[in-house]
């Protein structure tokens, strides 16, 4: 479109050779800097997708970083469809050049309650083998995104809810609530995925202690081990932290901010991809034994009766 615009305004004042030659000199200096061309064009306006009530995506078109809210009622459990529409969520973004992405809940006090307990108890096999691979799809996705990312944790992260969190490059949480990873004390063993976005976040020994002992940490000590990197007061202020994160690399090469975030975790995405069966049937079979279902079992009726 530039070369016909171009064509357009210099014929009458170009000869034929001349405009030959102008138009080579122009399409070999575009296509040779095509990616840095790409890097200051302005984002790309988030086309209007079918919305999915269970995420909800909104891009501000000025700053090009979008919102990504979880909206499942009551905390957020994370089900199969649930899973499946973040995955297409995020493919949106990928293919929409976003310039960030902000991940938050509709709950008023919980960002997720991890892992929809009723898809580990009693499972069937085949509706788990699909749960279990989109959570891969979308840990691949949003650990490996082009984009940056944060989170803004505007309630109680246990679980899998503390492990999207960690699977962004940010956290912002608000006080008065609980994170981290208390799959071990339901007999839950962390999958390979999991041990990569932790060792990525804190030391590898808060890693061990924080997985092992299945701790929930208040928003306080998640700052202090480094779980999380900043408390703000509501979700509103957490969001505008966020973006503020975010904004910061307005200022870097977005090729080169994200080649680098690809290359820091390539490792951590290759070794799922390269064992995402053996992943799976690892957690089948702890997932299966009587005393891991019966624990499930105990804990669902403990939350019920609360
Ligand atoms: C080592 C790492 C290994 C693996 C990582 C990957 C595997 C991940 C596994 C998991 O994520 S397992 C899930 C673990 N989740 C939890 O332990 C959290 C359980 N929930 C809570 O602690 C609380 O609900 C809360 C999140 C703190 C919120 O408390 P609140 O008082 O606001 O709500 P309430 O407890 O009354 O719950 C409302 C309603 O929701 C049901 N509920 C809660 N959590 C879940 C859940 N994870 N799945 C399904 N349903 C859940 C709860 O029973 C209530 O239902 P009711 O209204 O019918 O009574």
């Amino acid at each position: 479109m530039l070369l016909t615009l171009f064509e357009s305004h210099t014929h009458f004042f170009l000869s034929m050779f001349q405009k030959m030659i102008l138009t080579k000199i122009i399409s070999n200096t575009l296509s040779l800097h095509k990616k840095q061309l790409i890097e200051w064009l302005p984002a790309v306006r988030y086309f209007s997708s079918p919305t999915n009530p269970l995420v909800n995506v909104d891009v501000n078109d000025k700053s090009g970083i979008a919102v990504v809210t979880m909206n499942r009622k009551p905390v957020n459990g994370l089900s199969l469809e649930l899973f499946e529409a973040m995955s297409k969520a995020l493919d949106d973004l990928e293919n929409n050049r976003i310039r960030g992405a902000i991940l938050t809940s509709s709950c008023p006090t919980v960002f997720s309650a991890g892992l929809d307990l009723n898809e580990l108890y009693q499972p069937d096999k085949k509706r788990f083998k699909a749960f279990w691979t989109t959570f891969q799809d979308v840990w691949l996705k949003l650990y490996g995104s082009s984009f940056p990312t944060a989170a803004a944790i505007n309630g109680h992260a246990p679980a899998g809810g503390c492990f999207l969190a960690i699977s962004c490059e940010y956290r912002v949480m608000c006080p008065d609530y609980k994170i981290g990873l208390n799959e071990t004390r339901l007999g839950i063993i962390a999958p390979i995925f999991l041990r990569a976005s932790m060792r990525n976040t804190v030391s590898n020994r808060e890693a061990e202690k924080a997985l092992t002992l299945g701790t929930l940490y208040s928003t306080e000590d998640a700052l202090k081990i480094g779980l999380i990197d900043e408390i703000a007061i509501y979700k509103v202020k957490a969001i505008e932290r966020c973006e503020n994160f975010l904004a910061q690399f307005n200022n870097v090469s977005s090729i080169a901010r994200s080649f680098t975030k690809r290359s820091l975790r390539q490792k951590d995405l290759e070794e799922l991809e390269n064992c995402r069966e053996e992943d799976f049937n690892i957690f089948w079979s702890n997932l299966i034994e009587p005393s891991v279902q019966k624990q499930i079992g105990d804990y669902m009726q403990s939350l019920k009766k609360k």
